[in-house]
């Protein structure tokens, strides 16, 4: 069986799971059971339950050293391969791995999110489509003060002194080059109907293949 891996990146907040949970939540009731699975890089931030929390929240998340990248690649093999793997779950409260894992079964399509896909040489090689949300930074900003006062438990504050000090910064250095690695570009993310569009028609291409 052939299994196609498909790479989502971008900024921070620029629409990645909408997108991908979009072309997930239109599909999966489509498709074979099991056809089609979503994994998110966040899953692989590094375990930080050794440290005190103080020193959790100065980490520098939008660097690939707060990754676990190496595991990440090895799952992704694993997938390849047919095999289930246990991926881990992130508590962005806790700044740190929660305690649970969450099975992931060997998928003939698999959609993997994150900021940081592109700019990982090893992982691009696990890639088989590669796409690029571009969306611009202020949008970016805009809705991740909000996402993150509502979901994550930050304050104000603590969004902006965050994007001033590594998230915008990090974007630069690793993130906006890592575009030219991608296959598609795409404005608008996770509201660009002819983009979710085509990358739903591919995939019900390769699964008649
Ligand atoms: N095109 C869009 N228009 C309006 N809101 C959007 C759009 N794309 C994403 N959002 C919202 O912005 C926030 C961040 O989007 P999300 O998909 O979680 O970004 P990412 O996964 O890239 O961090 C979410 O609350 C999402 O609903
Ligand atoms: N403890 C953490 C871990 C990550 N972040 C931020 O999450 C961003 C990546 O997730 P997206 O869903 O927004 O793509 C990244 O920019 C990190 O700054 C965090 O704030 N705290």
């Amino acid at each position: 069986m052939t299994r196609t891996i498909i790479a989502i990146a971008g900024a921070s907040a620029s629409g990645k799971s909408l997108f991908s949970q979009t072309i997930y939540n239109e599909l999966v009731n489509e498709l074979e059971p099991g056809a089609i699975a979503v994994i998110e890089e966040d899953a692989y931030y590094k375990d930080q339950s050794h440290l005190p929390f103080d020193h959790r929240t100065q980490t520098n998340y939008d660097h690939p050293d707060a990754f676990e990248h190496e595991l990440m690649c090895k799952h992704l093999t694993q997938l390849r391969n047919g095999e289930e793997v246990e991926v881990p779950t992130y508590d962005y409260a806790q700044h740190t791995r929660s305690d649970k894992t969450r099975t992931v079964m060997p998928a003939e399509i698999l959609i993997v999110e994150g900021i940081l896909l592109l700019s990982d040489k090893a992982l691009r090689k696990e890639f088989d489509i590669k796409v690029f949300i571009d969306t611009p930074l202020d949008i970016c900003l805009m809705r991740r003060m909000q996402r993150d006062m509502e979901q994550r438990g930050r304050t104000l504050q603590s969004v902006v002194e965050q994007y001033q000090a590594t998230v915008r910064p990090m974007f630069y250095q690793f993130i906006e080059p890592s575009k030219h690695n991608a296959d598609l570009v795409v404005t608008r993310g996770g509201m660009n109907r002819v983009a979710i569009d085509i990358i739903k028609s591919k995939i019900k291409y390769l699964l008649q293949k």
